[in-house]
């Protein structure tokens, strides 16, 4: 008989999944899924169950590596909140699988994979499209995914000024006050993001918040935000100036408001710049749009449970 599954804490996870070795694996993981024989990496796109009544959805989004053998699925309900709620905005746990005999080999919490997962790929997206010479980091938005991006956008690059901007100034100053290096608060988002070399979007908004004619030429910005397709974070503008980049074309092209209402054209995974089949065209301004993937979440859950194996 199948063990019970292993129950691994919010505070365990965050302890165990660190960024230097979740990025190789996250690049090895967008690399597979961009082949063109994709048939390594199931991973249909996710299904979500509106949740009318409180503004929300539950997305499922199972994975399966074939090779590496893991067996995954992530059930996380997120929600649209008014500002100064004090109601988390995603909520996510993760099962990890035997994929022989289908029993659950352990049950983790999936906040702190989603916010250093997403994060992580925002920053792979930045080390091969953001200008070679990139001093201010902008980030719009100051909850949970403003910080993991904070982390590990300072963790893996050398900016000379962090810059936040939130709706509410409290909300900013709080982030800025909670971090350990100097980020500066922002009343208006036109003047947050002049001149900035990278700029993260991670807000919960539904309208655009970026607009192309205040991003300078040649800058990289990191969508994070407007999951839904008739959500947006960023205007036409920018949508139609920029070249696209995405984690999943699919998952794009079905999930994305910047993307289905702009009408702007994906022009490439960021799977197929890591394989070389795409390039990374880095002197002009780039939008990573990204949606979050159920193999993200995969290869983050095996290095979780390998870990917390590793100590018991
Ligand atoms: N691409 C991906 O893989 C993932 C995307 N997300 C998305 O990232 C975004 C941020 O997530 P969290 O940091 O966890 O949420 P959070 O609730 O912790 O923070 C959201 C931030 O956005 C701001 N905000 C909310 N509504 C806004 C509006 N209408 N206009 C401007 N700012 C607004 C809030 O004040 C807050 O600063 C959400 O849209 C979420 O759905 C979350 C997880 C993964
Ligand atoms: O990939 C994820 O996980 C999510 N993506 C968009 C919204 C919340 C969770």
């Amino acid at each position: 008989m199948a063990e019970p599954p292993v129950l691994i804490r919010q505070d365990e996870v965050e302890d165990l999944l660190h960024y230097k070795d979740l990025i190789p694996r996250l690049e090895v993981a967008l690399r597979k899924f961009s082949k063109l024989d994709s048939a390594e990496v199931i991973q249909p796109v996710r299904t979500t169950v509106p949740l009318q009544k409180y503004n929300g959805f539950l997305g499922l989004m199972p994975a399966y590596l074939v090779h590496e053998d893991i067996l995954c699925t992530k059930l996380v309900c997120f929600y649209k909140r008014e500002s100064g709620s004090t109601l988390p905005s995603t909520q996510a746990t993760v099962l990890l699988f035997d994929p022989e005999y289908g029993n659950v080999k352990a049950v983790m919490d999936g906040e702190v994979i989603t916010a250093k997962r997403t994060a992580a790929v925002s920053a792979i997206s930045a080390k091969l499209l953001m200008p070679t010479k990139s001093d201010v980091l902008t980030i719009l938005g100051a909850g949970h995914q403003a910080l993991s991006h904070y982390h590990v956008f300072t963790e893996t690059f050398s900016f000379k000024e962090v810059r936040v901007w939130s709706r509410r100034k409290e909300t900013a100053e709080r982030f800025a006050q909670s971090t350990q290096g100097h980020v500066t608060v922002w009343e208006s988002v036109e003047e947050a993001v002049n001149g900035a070399d990278v700029i993260v979007t991670v807000t919960g908004a539904s309208e655009p918040v970026l607009f192309g004619q205040w991003v300078k030429p040649g800058a990289h910005v990191a969508a994070v935000g407007a999951c839904r397709p008739d959500w947006r974070e960023l205007d036409d503008v920018l949508m139609r100036q920029a070249e696209v980049y995405v984690d999943s074309r699919e998952g794009a092209v079905a999930e994305s408001g910047d993307i289905i209402l702009s009408g702007a054209k994906v022009f490439a995974e960021l799977g197929e710049v890591l394989n070389g089949t795409r390039p990374a065209l880095r002197e002009k301004t780039t939008v990573f749009k990204s949606l979050g993937m159920g193999i993200q979440d995969a290869v983050s859950a095996k290095l979780v449970f390998e870990q917390w194996k590793n100590k018991h």
